[in-house]
C-alpha cells in the first residue's frame, strides 16, 4: 500500500497507530462501548477472532479495572503476546478450541464475550456472508459455554440478505439484541455489529458443543418471513456524532501543485520485528522460518516471499499490520 494510498491516510489508521492500538478496530470496540457501556462490571471477557489484538488490547485495560480481570484471547494466527490475556491459537469452529477456551471459565463464567472475526472474504456476496454467519453461530456457541446469565456478547454481523435468521437464533439466547455501526466502522461495508445484552436462554437448554448451532437450513428467504417470526431488530449508529467519520482520510494538499509530503504517524507500529529482522539480514539469514514469530501476522503470510521480507526490513515501509 502506497503512502498515499488512501488506507494510509484513513483517520483511523493513523489515529490508531498515533494511540498504540495495534489496529483501527480498537476504535469500534470503544465507540460500541460508549454506546451500550460494554464493560461495566466486568471481570473476566472472551475475545474471539483476536488478532492482531486491538480489542485484546482494549478488554486489558478496560477489564476488572487496571487489569485485574482475565481476558482470553483466540485466533487462527499467532499475536504478539499482550500482558494479562491469555492467548489460544486455534479456530473457534473446531471442537478442540472451543473445549480449550471453556475450560478456562469452569466454575467461572465470562461477564463479556466479543468476537470480530471475519472471513478472508471471497468477493462471492453469498459465500462470504454465509461464511461470516458460521463463525457467529461458532462464537455463540462458546458464548453459551462460558457466558454467566445476564452476560453480553457482541459478535461482528454482515448485514446481508438473510440477517434476519442470526438476528432470530440471537433473540432465543438474548433478552435484547441490537444491530448497532460504530462511527469507525467503514460506511462502505456491510460490517455491523449484533449487541446481545441479557443472556438468558430458553428454560431447559443444555450448551451441546456436539450440535453447534450450525445445522441450519438456508433455504428459505427468511427475509419473507411474516408476523412472529420476522425479527427486526434496532438499529443504533453509535460513536460520538462529531467524532471522525470512517471514509475520511487526510488530504494529500496538492493544490499547490507541489509533491506530496509523507508525515510519519508519531508512534510506530507495535513490537515491530525491524529490529530482529535487520539482525538477520546483517547475518545473511533471510529464511523466513528464521524470522520471529510475530512475523507470520496476516499480511506477511500473503504477501510474496520477496516482498514480505522486503516489507520487514524497510522502516520505512509500514505495512506488516493487519488493517482491520
Ligand atoms: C478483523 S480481524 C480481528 C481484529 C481484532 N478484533 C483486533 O482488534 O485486532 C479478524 C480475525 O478473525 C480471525 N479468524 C477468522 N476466522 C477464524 C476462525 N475460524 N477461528 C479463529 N479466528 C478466526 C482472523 O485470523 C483475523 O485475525
Amino acid at each position: 500500500m502506497g503512502r498515499t494510498s488512501k488506507d494510509k491516510r484513513d483517520v483511523y489508521y493513523r489515529l490508531a497507530k498515533e494511540n498504540g492500538w495495534r489496529a483501527r478496530s480498537a476504535f469500534k470496540l470503544l465507540q460500541l462501548d460508549e454506546e451500550f457501556q460494554l464493560f461495566k462490571g466486568v471481570k473476566r471477557a472472551v475475545d474471539l477472532c483476536a488478532a492482531p489484538g486491538s480489542w485484546s488490547q482494549v478488554l486489558s485495560q478496560k477489564v476488572g479495572g487496571q487489569g485485574s480481570g482475565q481476558v482470553v484471547a483466540v485466533d487462527l494466527q499467532a499475536m504478539a503476546p499482550l500482558p494479562g490475556v491469555i492467548q489460544i491459537q486455534g479456530d473457534i469452529t473446531q471442537l478442540s478450541t472451543a473445549k480449550e477456551i471453556i475450560q478456562h471459565f469452569e466454575g467461572c463464567p465470562a461477564d463479556l464475550v466479543v468476537c470480530d472475526g471475519a472471513p478472508d472474504v471471497t468477493g462471492l456476496h453469498d459465500v462470504d456472508e454465509y461464511m461470516q454467519a458460521q463463525l457467529l453461530l461458532a462464537a455463540l456457541n462458546i458464548a453459551t459455554h462460558v457466558l454467566k446469565l445476564g452476560g453480553c456478547f457482541v459478535a461482528k454481523i454482515f448485514r446481508g440478505r438473510d440477517v434476519t435468521l442470526l438476528y432470530s437464533q440471537l433473540r432465543i439466547f438474548f433478552s435484547s439484541v441490537l444491530c448497532a455501526k460504530p462511527k469507525s466502522s467503514r460506511n462502505s461495508s456491510i460490517e455491523a455489529f449484533a449487541v446481545c445484552q441479557g443472556y438468558d436462554p430458553p428454560e431447559g437448554f443444555i450448551p451441546d458443543l456436539t450440535r453447534p448451532l450450525l445445522n441450519h437450513s438456508y433455504d428459505t428467504d427468511f427475509n419473507q418471513l411474516d408476523g412472529p417470526t420476522r425479527v427486526i431488530v434496532p438499529f443504533v449508529a453509535c460513536g460520538d456524532l462529531s467524532a471522525y467519520d470512517s471514509d475520511r482520510t487526510y488530504s494529500l494538499d496538492l493544490d499547490g501543485g507541489s509533491e506530496y509530503k509523507y508525515t510519519p504517524p508519531t508512534q510506530p507500529p507495535i513490537a515491530p520485528p525491524y529490529q530482529e529482522a535487520c539482525r538477520l539480514k546483517k547475518n545473511g539469514q533471510l529464511a523466513k522460518e528464521l524470522l520471529p514469530q510475530e512475523c507470520s501476522i496476516n499480511s506477511v503470510d500473503k504477501l510474496p516471499q520477496p516482498l514480505a521480507i522486503h516489507t520487514l526490513l524497510d522502516p520505512k515501509v509500514e505495512d506488516n499490520e493487519i488493517h482491520c
